[in-house]
């Protein structure tokens, strides 16, 4: 599968509807950060597109059109990672391995478990009494492992120490590097993974917010601050994201790149942090743009 394709995607609990009509391609061999506040459906929209919950409306295919709801062929290139663990009480980490290595031939168990003394865990200990940080490391650790072209990762530096952190981002850029595939990572750690990622998607309101290249992204936020008159006038007929106002100064927020003229003496442009474009997103509040 070289593309997954998703199309006017609606996901309703009850009364709640949490997806309102999403519209977003994860193209081959690209690393995704997939960013939303706490609640906007992040999660469920992994687990739709990984066939664990039904959509209300709204299609899920391959870049032929192919439907990957109940089709097993294209499913078995979509791994879903996430700290929910769907295994049964009682099994070992060696019996995950074990397992995941009799449903994809392709598992690469050698690496697998280099990564399971890499991260200190043993072998013998049941799923069920591992620390958060531990049942995380397990995750990543299969899902950095199973021979998929699409690969969720819902949080996985749940519960990490910053240690532990870094070594699953050295990870995920090693098992990228060496094999080439998608990565969609759900996280909240912004900053952490803005060096990883070739690509950002924000939702917000049950939509896609945002879906931009990510290079395109850092060369095109930006800061504009100083007096409100001198912003103002920098900025005359150039389309703002919002604007803060702090007594007579102001900061405007760009996602459109600088307007062509000379940046004047009296205005100050800087990049905009991932993070901070994030929440100046996110955050209703728009102060006056
Ligand atoms: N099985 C379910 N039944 C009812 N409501 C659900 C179910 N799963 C998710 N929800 C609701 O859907 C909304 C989105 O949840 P989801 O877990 O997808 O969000 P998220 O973006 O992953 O959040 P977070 O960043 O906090 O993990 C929430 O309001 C949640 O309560």
């Amino acid at each position: 599968m070289n593309k997954i394709e998703i199309q006017d995607l609606h996901k309703s609990f009850g009364q709640q509807e949490v997806l309102k009509g999403i519209n977003l391609t994860f193209e081959a061999n690209t690393i995704y950060a997939l960013l939303g506040r706490n609640g906007v459906g992040k999660s469920t929209l992994m687990r739709l597109i990984a066939n664990q919950a039904l959509p209300s409306r709204g299609v899920i295919t391959d870049e032929n059109g192919t439907s990957l709801q109940d089709n097993e062929g294209l499913l078995n290139d979509v791994y879903l990672a996430s700290t929910i663990a769907l295994y049964p009480a009682g099994v070992t980490i060696d019996w995950v391995l074990t397992t995941t290595a009799h449903f994809f031939a392709e598992f690469d168990m050698a690496n697998a478990k280099r990564l399971v003394a890499k991260f200190a865990l043993d072998p013998q200990s049941k799923v069920t009494k591992l620390s958060t940080g531990q049942r995380t490391l397990l995750q990543v650790l299969v899902a950095l492992n199973v021979p998929c072209q699409f690969i969720f990762l819902d949080e996985p530096v749940l519960g990490l120490d910053a240690p532990n952190r870094e070594a699953v981002y050295d990870e995920l850029l090693a098992a990228y590097n060496q094999h080439p595939r998608t990565f969609v990572i759900a996280t909240h750690l912004i900053e952490e993974i803005a060096n990883l990622i070739n690509h950002v998607v924000v939702i917000a309101d049950g939509q896609v917010l945002l879906d931009q290249d990510s290079n395109v992204l850092a060369q095109q936020s930006r800061t504009v601050s100083g007096a409100t008159s001198a912003v103002d006038a920098y900025l005359v007929g150039h389309a703002r994201l919002r604007t803060e106002h702090h007594g007579n100064t102001s900061t405007a927020i760009l996602v459109n790149g600088l307007p062509d003229d000379p940046i004047p003496d009296d205005v100050r442009a800087q990049a905009l942090p991932l993070q901070k474009l994030f929440i100046a997103l996110t955050t209703g509040g728009d102060s006056n743009a």
